[in-house]
């Protein structure tokens, strides 16, 4: 799990909320207290606890309970948006041709980082190549083509010669061919002012699309020192937050980004180059806290006809991705909106004759599909008909699962999006569908 003990103390605290008989105000001061511990105790930063628990507060008992929604709800959904506020909108990094120069202090987890971001890329049907401009730890080198080597992702470096920017400029030369260039840079047990100066240079030569500041998960209230000084010399694109599995506590890097107005672009979650996430703020947040279905509920709030109905509009207009589908599944999976907006479709009252467990997608498989899916380009997600042979093999490798995989993937698609045309025109039979699904 992510910030393990962050994690469990919110759940703790929510779970009050759940026991509780009626939501008043002492239950929610007494909730509010126990958020301000688990956050102060993982090193989020005392003001942003302080701001964030007054919003709460203010919030839960000021704001109307929206309608359809449950008091207890209500508070949750609240603690819900008061968190993403603080860690804010995430920096995408596009799927394209750019070259990526990656910050931060030593071991941090840059050069692995690194090495992992070459890997997402490939994944996403990018070539990528590495180069090291890290002169300065006697290990950098090997460790880095070592791991490049094992994933057979192209990489340039000069062992021994301590001429960071020198390498730099010929290795642009030599990878220029590749579409995304990742310049993993030196780091200093400090922030040291040779340091500084040696990213400008690095920073003038590489002339990067994106900058990115690898911070330790674990580190505390220097994070935005940290963030704050390399931002003013080389402005900082995004931050990478590493080692956010097990016991790190996280806090000080989230309070670093949020003080520094700068966004989080990925975290890493383990050791292997698979373990670095593209950064989600809802979903981190709804795994921190313990509820995969944290969205239904806020969809609640807004009402049953919100975005929901502009994916049933997509859906019964054919044009059903893999995207869509991926997260109906994952509805389904909850039992939620799915069930409802079959049920809502004007098919006599079909809904109410499917079995209660044909709305059941087992974990494994979704968890399948999800590693399939990473493993595909936007371009493929948003139209699978693109994915020929070469691209099945190229996934398949990607995502460390068969072929077979891949076309089942795709033949559940297949069938999901002829259901989907067949709920257009009334003439689909469910049951059916579900027997072929295999459901
Ligand atoms: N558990 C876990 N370990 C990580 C993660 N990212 C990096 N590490 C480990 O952290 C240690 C330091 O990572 P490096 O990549 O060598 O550090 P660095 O920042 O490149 O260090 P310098 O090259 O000296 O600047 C290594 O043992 C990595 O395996 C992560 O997301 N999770």
């Amino acid at each position: 799990m992510v910030m393990d003990k962050l994690g469990n103390s919110l759940q703790d605290a929510l779970k009050k909320l759940v026991k509780s008989g009626r939501i008043d105000e002492r239950t929610v001061n007494e909730v509010v207290k126990d958020i301000q511990r688990a956050l102060l105790q993982s090193d989020v930063n005392v003001k942003l606890v302080m701001e964030m628990s007054k919003h709460i507060k203010e919030r839960a008992l000021k704001e109307e309970v929206p309608s359809g929604m449950s008091p207890r709800e209500h508070v949750i959904r609240i603690v819900y948006q008061e968190l993403i506020n603080i860690i804010g909108e995430s920096t995408d990094v596009p799927l394209k041709p750019q070259t990526i120069m990656m910050i931060g202090l030593q071991g941090s987890g840059k050069t692995t980082t690194s090495a992992k971001l070459a890997r997402y890329f490939q994944r996403k049907g990018l070539k990528p190549a590495v180069i090291c401009a890290d002169t300065f730890r006697p290990g950098a080198y090997q460790q880095l083509k070592t791991l490049c080597d094992k994933l057979n992702v192209a990489f340039y470096g000069e062992e021994g010669n301590p001429d960071a920017v020198g390498i730099v400029e010929r290795g642009l030369k030599e990878v220029q061919k590749y579409d995304v260039i990742v310049v993993d840079t030196a780091g200093r047990h400090s922030l040291e002012s040779d340091l500084i100066v040696e990213m400008e240079n690095i920073h003038a030569v590489a002339k990067p699309d994106y900058k990115l500041l690898v911070l330790d998960g674990a580190i505390g209230q220097q994070a935005s020192e940290q963030a704050r000084a390399f931002n003013e010399s080389v402005g900082i694109s995004g931050v990478v937050i590493t080692k956010l599995d097990g016991t790190a506590k996280g806090g000080g890097a989230l309070s670093a980004v949020s003080e520094t107005n700068s966004s989080i672009a990925f975290i890493g979650v383990g050791e292997t180059p698979n373990d670095l996430e593209r950064f989600e703020p809802d979903r981190f947040i709804s795994r921190l806290l313990g509820m995969g279905d944290i969205k239904s509920l806020i969809e609640k709030a807004e009402e049953a006809l919100g975005d929901e109905e502009l994916d049933v509009q997509s859906m019964m207009t054919g044009r059903f991705t893999l995207k869509d589908m991926y997260k109906q599944l994952e509805s389904l999976n909850k039992m939620g909106p799915m069930k409802q907006i079959m049920q809502m479709l004007p098919l006599g009252g079909m809904g109410a004759k499917i079995p209660e467990d044909a709305y059941q997608v087992t974990g494994d498989k979704l968890q399948r599909y999800r590693v399939l899916m990473d493993s595909m380009t936007e371009e493929e997600m948003l139209n699978p008909r693109l994915i020929g042979s070469s691209r099945i093999k190229r996934i398949a490798m990607g995502s460390g699962c068969t072929g077979d995989d891949v076309r089942e993937l795709l033949k559940y698609h297949k069938m999901m999006q002829t259901a989907m045309k067949g709920f257009r025109g009334g003439k689909f039979n469910m049951q059916k569908m579900m027997k072929k699904m295999g459901m």
